[in-house]
């Protein structure tokens, strides 16, 4: 008897190739061991990040955004569960220089100018001068910092400061960036108007972000989605897709329903997640 073929096997080129998340987390638990006994910071995460997103992590203090951001850069080892980077683990990722990583402080040494700042991991890849070179002037523009290359990290403000360590992060030229509330030590004003260039810069360069923050009108302005979770221990609560327009976003934006909208139902999910006997 004739052997039949299914139709999909006949023409598998036909078929396009299932999109591969550039972060893939499933079942993920982590459980720190302390003198006062076990902290369960994140328990049975399941996350996938696309390629071009731009997602926050938003929930209260202590609820693991900060570890879920750690264990994807491999600072931090899962008790638990799976996670891939780029189709690999977070080990190889790191290695591979998959990713930029932007810390809540900018971190810079004061004993180098900003662009021996942005230089460090250049020199550490061993890249020739010349290429270094290009990757300072590329990416302090990037960040509107071009005219700064000389100037020591003293002599700029906080707001200057955070967008050299985002160059920096930048330099090493990853796909993805991580970014553990960059701009939680600024003031509202500089805060905004740097929410505004991240935008433009993510736009313009196409990365995939992963951002954390406690500020709902930050994360709804920033992101594509928005991963609400709660603490105790740490869960994703609710992930919730915006609807506002990718891309560069104007400010008052905030101002408009669709945005209020959004911004009501993460307020609503940080509610439902958040215990007041803590
Ligand atoms: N190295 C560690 N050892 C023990 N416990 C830890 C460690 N790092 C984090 N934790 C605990 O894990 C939980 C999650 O911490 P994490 O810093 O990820 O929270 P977070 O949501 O980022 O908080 P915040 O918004 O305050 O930065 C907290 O209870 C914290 O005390």
């Amino acid at each position: 008897m004739a052997k039949v073929i299914p139709i999909d096997s006949r023409a598998p080129s036909a078929q396009p190739a299932p999109r591969r998340p550039v972060i893939d987390v499933r079942g993920l638990s982590l459980t720190f061991q302390t003198a006062d006994g076990p902290v369960h910071a994140l328990k049975d995460v399941d996350l996938a990040v696309e390629k071009g997103d731009f997602v926050s992590f938003i929930g209260p203090s202590g609820c693991g955004k900060t570890t879920l951001l750690r264990v994807i850069a491999d600072l931090e080892q899962p008790t638990a569960g799976t996670i891939a980077v780029n189709g690999v683990s977070p080990e190889q990722a790191r290695l591979a220089r998959a990713y930029g990583y932007v810390f809540q402080a900018a971190a810079l040494y004061p004993w180098r100018t900003i662009a021996r700042n942005v230089a460090l991991p250049l020199e550490i890849m061993g890249l020739s001068k010349a290429e270094q070179d290009a990757r300072i002037a590329r990416n302090l523009a990037l960040v509107n910092l071009a005219g700064f290359e000389k100037k020591f990290p003293w002599q700029l403000s906080g707001g200057m400061q955070q967008r050299a360590s985002i160059a920096r992060a930048l330099a090493v030229e990853p796909d993805l960036l991580l970014m553990d509330e960059p701009f939680g030590a600024l003031d509202e004003i500089v805060r905004d108007h740097l929410n505004e260039q991240l935008l433009q810069l993510w736009a313009k360069t196409e990365k995939t972000v992963v951002f954390v923050t406690h500020s709902i009108p930050e994360a709804v302005y920033l992101s594509t989605r928005i991963v609400v979770m709660s603490p105790r221990p740490g869960r994703i609560h609710d992930v919730v897709e915006s609807t506002l327009p990718r891309g560069p976003r104007p400010l008052d934006i905030r101002e408009t329903p669709e945005f209020l909208k959004i911004a009501h139902r993460v307020r609503e999910g940080l509610r439902a997640g958040h215990s007041y006997d803590d």
